[in-house]
C-alpha cells in the first residue's frame, strides 16, 4: 500500500511554485511481489522513499538516538576530543577534504562492530554500552538494507535475489554510519517564517536571512542510504522534474535514497537522489543518522548482464577507486561522469 503525504514543491531558483506530492511509501509488511514492484519504482522516479513496517525495534532506535545525543551535549572541548572526523570520528562545520561546510556537528564512523567498538571509547564514559549499542542498531539497518535490496533484485526479475545485497553483506563491506547534529535555527523576524511555513510554499534558497544550508546539496556516492530522523524538518530532495521537495519528518519511519553505485549497478535505471538539509525556524535541533551502505573496496560495481546493459552507459570500475574520486572532489559535484564509457552507442 502506498500512503500519499502531500507536501510543497520548491523549484530550483527564485520561483515559488506549490503542487501536491506524496512521499512514496513501501509497506514492508505488505505482499513481497507488491513491495518490490513499488521499489522499484518509487526508484526508478525519484531514487527516494520511506518505508513503514521496517521491523527495526524501536527500542533499539531510541538507544541510540540517546546515545548520540548525550554525546552532542558534552563540552565542545570534549566533544573535539573524538575529532578530527577525517575520515571517522568527531566532525563539526566541515565536511570532507575539500573546503565544504555545513551548520552542523557530527559522527562519523566505520560500519563494522571492531572499530565501532575501537572507537567507542571517544563517544561515551561508558563505551561498551556505546559501542553495543550503535552496533545493534547498524545490524538492524543493515538488515533492513538487505531486505530492501533483496526486493529490488525481486522487482527486477532477477533470479539471484541476493545479487545486490550480498555487496554489503560482504564481511569486508566498506559501509559507514553517520549521526547528524544541526543546531536550532531561529530568525529574528520568525513571524515571517511561521507565515510562510503555515502558507506552506516557502522558498528557501533565495534568502539565507531565513534560512541555513546545513547540509550542502550533494548525492550519496554508496548503494543504498537508510535515514531516520528526530521530528525536526530540514531535509530536501530534488525531483527528476527540478523541484526541490521538503520531505516531512518521521521519527518512527526510515527514509532510502538510491546512491551514486546503485545508479552504476543499475545501468542508469535508476538514479541517485540529489539532497540537502536546509534549517528553517526552529527552536530544536534536527538529528538524523545515516547509514551507507556500501560493498568492499575491491567490489566491482558494473551492471550485471540480468540488466539490460548492452549499452552499458558507465565502465565497471572498484568501489574503491570510485571512493577516492569522490573524496577528492567537492560535495556538490558530479563523479560517476568520470566513469562515463565513451565508446557506448
Ligand atoms: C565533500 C565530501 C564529503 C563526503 C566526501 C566528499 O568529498 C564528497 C562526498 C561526501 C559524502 C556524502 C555522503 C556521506 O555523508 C559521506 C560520508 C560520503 O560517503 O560521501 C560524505 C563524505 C564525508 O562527509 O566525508
Ligand atoms: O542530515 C540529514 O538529514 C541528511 C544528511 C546527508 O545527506 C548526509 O549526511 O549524507
Ligand atoms: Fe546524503
Amino acid at each position: 500500500m502506498v500512503v500519499a503525504t502531500p507536501s510543497p514543491l520548491i523549484r530550483r531558483g527564485n520561483k515559488k511554485k506549490t503542487a501536491a506530492f506524496g512521499v512514496p511509501t513501501i509497506d514492508l509488511s505488505d505482499d513481497k511481489s507488491i513491495a518490490s514492484e513499488m521499489i522499484v519504482k518509487a526508484c526508478e522516479d525519484y531514487g527516494f522513499f520511506k518505508v513503514i513496517n521496517h521491523g527495526v525495534p524501536k527500542k533499539v532506535i531510541a538507544r541510540m538516538e540517546r546515545e548520540a545525543a548525550d554525546f552532542f551535549s558534552r563540552p565542545v572541548s570534549e566533544k573535539g576530543r573524538a575529532g578530527p572526523a577525517a575520515p571517522f570520528g568527531y566532525g563539526s562545520k566541515n565536511i570532507g577534504f575539500n573546503g565544504d561546510k555545513g551548520d552542523l556537528e557530527y559522527i562519523l564512523l566505520e560500519a563494522n562492530t571492531l572499530s565501532l567498538s575501537q572507537r567507542a571509547k571517544n563517544f561515551s564514559n561508558d563505551p561498551s554500552t556505546f559501542s553495543s549499542v550503535t552496533n545493534d542498531y547498524v545490524s538492524a539497518v543493515r538488515k533492513l538494507s538487505c531486505d530492501i535490496l533483496e526486493l529490488v533484485a525481486e522487482g527486477l526479475w532477477i533470479e539471484d535475489n541476493s545479487i545486490f545485497s550480498k555487496l554489503i553483506s560482504n564481511s569486508h563491506n566498506d559501509s559507514c554510519f553517520r549521526v547528524n547534529h544541526y543546531p536550532p535555527f531561529i530568525t529574528p523576524n520568525n513571524d515571517d517564517n511561521q507565515d510562510e511555513l503555515n502558507n506552506n510554499h516557502w522558498d528557501l534558497s533565495p534568502n539565507p536571512s531565513k534560512s541555513r544550508v546545513g547540509f550542502g546539496e550533494h548525492t550519496d556516492p554508496q548503494i543504498l542510504t537508510v535515514l531516520r530522523s528526530n521530528d525536526v524538518s530540514g531535509l530536501q530532495i530534488y525531483t527528476h522534474d527540478g523541484f526541490w521537495i521538503p520531505v516531512p519528518p518521521d521519527p518512527n519511519e526510515f527514509f532510502v535514497f538510491v546512491g551514486d553505485s546503485f545508479q552504476a549497478l543499475t545501468n542508469g535505471r535508476f538514479t541517485s537522489v540529489r539532497h540537502r538539509v536546509v534549517s528553517i525556524n526552529s527552536w530544536k535541533s534536527r538529528m538524523s543518522m545515516m547509514y551507507f551502505a556500501a560493498p568492499a573496496l575491491d567490489a566491482w560495481i558494473s551492471a550485471p548482464p540480468q540488466i539490460n546493459n548492452i549499452n552499458n552507459i558507465y565502465k565497471p570500475f572498484k568501489w574503491g577507486d570510485f571512493k577516492q574520486i569522490v573524496y577528492s572532489l567537492r560535495l556538490a559535484d558530479s563523479r560517476l561522469d568520470y566513469f562515463k564509457n565513451h565508446t557506448q552507442s
